[in-house]
């Protein structure tokens, strides 16, 4: 059973509880960054071997300003009794559903769900859970390498931008991007979050999926004509799909992402190569594999994302996914 209240002038708490779901790459690095502001954070995960070094050892987060440690805790969901005013979700979203189910209890009556995670359907999957005036969403360019259990590397520029889904803005909507800003974290709003999250899901489609399909960073592809070549054809059959599926979008800006993190992002390993190495499923399905599902709902094909998303299912086969 949802609970509910009508929280559209209501602010958020003074001290909230923030609780991140997915102790990896971005949370750590999200989690640490808003503990390092001063908020009370609890990072979950479902690693008790990591969760025990990282309640040990704390977050180290190194950064282009250098290295911060950051004092964390963690735990299992179970294990966590008070209620989360924010709950941010960072696990990989072929894991959202079972990870809304663990953090039930941590759901109250007035806590607001926040997902910058890729891909498309975000919105839909938190919605079984939580009324829909309480979920945000959007994206982050955020690069985030997972060394160890509570060690992330992110270097390069990095912003994030997120909305209520109802496109409301309730005023606890801008304490929230306060607390995040206050937390140097570069967040803003975009009404047209649909576009955001599309624009996204185009430039993920090209950079995750042949970075995990060939196995390089994006430094390496600088300049090659062949990865240029396919990487301009995933994002116009994107582009197309997406305005097909009504929703308006700037291929020339999401071009210029993709050279923004060949550039800015050369060793950064995208999100799916560090799933592919290390041996996990990838969220093929939500980038790549909803395009084709998209184009299909709309009556028409997306074969270059079909081919991709086909080589990055068959890298997973090839290690026992
Ligand atoms: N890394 C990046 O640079 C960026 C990532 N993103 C997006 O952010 C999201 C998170 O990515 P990222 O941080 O890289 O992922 P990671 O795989 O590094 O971290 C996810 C964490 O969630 C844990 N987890 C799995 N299932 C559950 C569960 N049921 N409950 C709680 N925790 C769980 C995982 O544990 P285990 O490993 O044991 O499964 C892992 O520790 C993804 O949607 C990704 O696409 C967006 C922008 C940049
Ligand atoms: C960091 C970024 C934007 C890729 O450059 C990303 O989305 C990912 O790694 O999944």
């Amino acid at each position: 059973m949802m609970k509910t209240q009508n929280l559209s002038d209501t602010r958020l708490p003074e001290t909230p509880h923030i609780v991140v779901v997915g102790a990896g790459a971005m949370g750590c690095i999200f989690g640490g960054k808003l503990s390092q502001a001063g908020n009370r954070v609890t990072l979950i995960d479902v690693n008790p071997e990591q969760i025990k070094i990282m309640n040990e050892r704390g977050l180290m987060l190194e950064m282009d300003h250098g290295t911060i440690s950051v004092p964390a805790t963690a735990a299992l969901a179970t294990q966590v009794k008070e209620v989360a005013d924010i709950l941010i979700l960072f696990t990989k979203t072929l894991h959202t559903e079972a990870a809304l189910n663990s953090v039930q209890h941590l759901i109250g009556e007035s806590t607001i769900v926040v997902s910058l995670q890729n891909g498309l359907g975000n919105a839909e999957k938190i919605s079984r859970y939580v009324p829909q005036e309480r979920i945000v969403i959007g994206t982050t360019l955020v690069p985030a390498d997972l060394k160890g259990p509570g060690h992330v590397a992110s270097h390069g520029p990095s912003s994030s931008q997120f909305m209520d889904v109802e496109l409301k803005h309730p005023r606890w909507l801008d304490d929230l991007v306060e607390l995040f800003n206050q937390a140097e974290l570069n967040v803003s709003l975009n009404d047209s979050i649909m576009s955001v999250i599309w624009s996204k899901v185009a430039f993920n489609a090209a950079l995750n999926a042949i970075c995990a399909g060939t196995g390089a960073t994006p430094g390496v592809l600088d300049g090659d004509k062949a990865f240029q070549a396919l990487a301009h054809d995933v994002v116009h059959e994107a582009v197309i799909i997406g305005q097909l599926s009504g929703v308006e979008l700037d291929e020339a800006k999401i071009w210029g992402n993709v050279q923004m993190a060949i550039a800015e992002h050369a060793n950064h390993k995208p999100s799916m190569l560090q799933d592919i190495e290390a041996g996990r499923k990838t969220e093929i399905a939500a980038i790549n594999g909803a395009i084709v599902t998209a184009a299909e709902k709309v009556g028409s094909e997306a074969p270059v994302n079909r081919t991709l998303t086909y080589i990055v299912q068959l890298k997973e086969h090839l290690n026992g996914q």
